[in-house]
């Protein structure tokens, strides 16, 4: 199991990670989710003690990565495919690691052959694709049959087939009973691969919860309905009946309508009361990217110009400090169905930031009010939980102010100075990356 309690990395000014509390439990495939610059690779190199915690910690099965007995048999990780010796046959990379934690060499064909790269053993690896490049770094990993795998975008750059292949891969690790926990911005996939979530914005803790409640906690769920296409006038029937009876229609691309606020025994009575024939009635669930989207709206950092013109981000409101973004829309917002995160406040303390920037003007909820759903998984949550949700559900600011000294004090921080132990199975550069980036 990983377990990190109240990590914190700050670079200079900037805090990339604040107050992260989670595990990563084995048996089960975990998901690492944020947007860009969100922490997730730096969670990852505390994780593997490629950087040392500002304050807080991690353990892997209760030890700091560079205190884990025989570390490279017990962790695996796959953080930048790219970083090996382009120079070196795909064999000798892995042979090199293997032996400096005393891997017998059969088990680097071993790898090799499940990753489907013994025909290019003997290529040098700078010849390789992305793709095998991934391969190559998922061998790596996998090398010394480790209980704990991270896995930073394993499927960036596979092709179709790779992408089935690695998720594949994921959940048979997984069934073994080994702790499975990968960052991947394709939420398609993710959705496919992860049964548990963790998910970050600006470096702070959003959501920890299965897929199934992620999904049912972000969105609301909705009915398509379909009339034939050849009687148009009975699809507007059918849409003023819906209405009047308190549910939203919207239409969908292939003409068909989206109802919500209707359970579906009800949409099927008021169809036959206006004496409209129903073609399709099938009820639907968020997938997870809408779900993903609209829980990460306010921690988005970098979007594209374009976005901004076709009025993903709106003008800095009156009143709004500058610095502090405002609100951004997602799409569909002012459409029905369409719910608001909790209003700033509701519930469990402000986080340093929270309280310093967004509290004095929170922005009122323009539409509807805390979902039932949402207000019910919080409140299952244990209370330290309860008010990272609630905090997530505010507009996540900028982080950029190093927090109060009281959360520091809450924290534990690990010796700067720790015992060297053995390198992660991965290469990766190590602390002093200020310099470089
Ligand atoms: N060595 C460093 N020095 C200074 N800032 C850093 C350093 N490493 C990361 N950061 C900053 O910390 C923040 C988090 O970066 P990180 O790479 O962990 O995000 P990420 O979620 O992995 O992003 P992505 O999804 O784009 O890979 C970013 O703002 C990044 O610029």
């Amino acid at each position: 199991m990983i377990e990190a309690v109240g990590l914190t990395k700050r670079y200079g000014a900037k805090t990339a990670v604040y107050n992260l509390s989670f595990q990563v439990r084995p048996g089960t495939v975990t998901g690492f989710l944020g947007p860009n610059g969100s922490g997730k690779s730096t969670t990852m190199r505390m994780i593997l003690g490629l950087d040392n915690p500002t304050a807080g910690r991690v353990t892997i099965a209760g030890y700091p990565y560079r205190r884990l007995p025989n570390a490279p048999r017990q962790v695996g990780a796959l953080l930048d495919a790219k970083a090996v010796h382009g120079g070196r046959h795909a064999r000798n990379h892995l042979l090199s690691l293997a032996q400096l934690s005393g891997i017998p060499a059969s088990r680097v064909d071993e790898v090799l052959g499940v990753v489907g790269l013994t025909e290019v053993a003997k290529k040098r690896s700078k010849g390789f694709s992305l793709g095998m490049g991934q391969r190559l770094g998922i061998a790596a990993a996998l090398l010394g049959d480790p209980q704990v795998l991270l896995f930073d975008e394993p499927v960036n750059g596979l092709d179709p087939e790779g992408i089935l292949w690695v998720r594949n891969l994921m959940k048979s690790l997984a069934a073994e009973g080994r702790t499975v926990f990968v960052s991947s911005h394709l939420m398609s996939e993710m959705a496919l691969t992860a049964e548990h979530l963790i998910v970050i914005g600006r470096g702070q803790l959003l959501a920890d919860m299965s897929v199934r409640e992620f999904i049912a906690a972000n969105s609301a769920g909705f009915a398509r309905v379909r009339t034939p296409e050849t009687e148009p006038q009975q699809r507007e029937k059918l849409t003023s009946a819906l209405t009047e009876a308190g549910g939203q229609v919207l239409p969908e691309q292939d003409g068909a309508l989206r109802v919500t606020g209707l359970p579906l025994p009800r949409i099927s009575d008021l169809a036959h009361d206006a004496d409209v024939r129903l073609w399709e009635l099938s009820p639907h669930q968020a997938s997870l990217e809408e779900a993903y989207m609209r829980l990460t709206q306010g921690a988005v950092d970098y979007r594209s110009t374009a976005d901004q013109l076709g009025g993903f981000q709106q003008p800095q409101p009156p009143g709004l400090a500058p610095g502090i973004a405002p609100p951004v829309p997602v799409p569909g917002q002012d459409q029905p169905g369409w719910y608001p995160p909790p209003a700033p406040q509701q519930g469990g303390q402000p986080n340093p930031y929270a309280g310093q920037a967004a509290a004095p003007q929170a922005p009122a909820q323009p539409q509807g009010a805390t979902p039932p759903e949402h207000t019910a998984m919080l409140r299952t949550l244990p209370a330290p939980q309860q008010e990272q949700q609630t905090a997530m559900l505010r507009k996540l600011p900028e982080p950029q102010q190093p927090p109060q000294p009281q959360a520091e004090a809450q924290a534990q921080p690990l010796p700067q100075e720790q015992p060297p132990a053995a390198e992660p199975t991965k290469s990766a550069t190590s602390d002093n990356e200020d310099a470089t980036r």
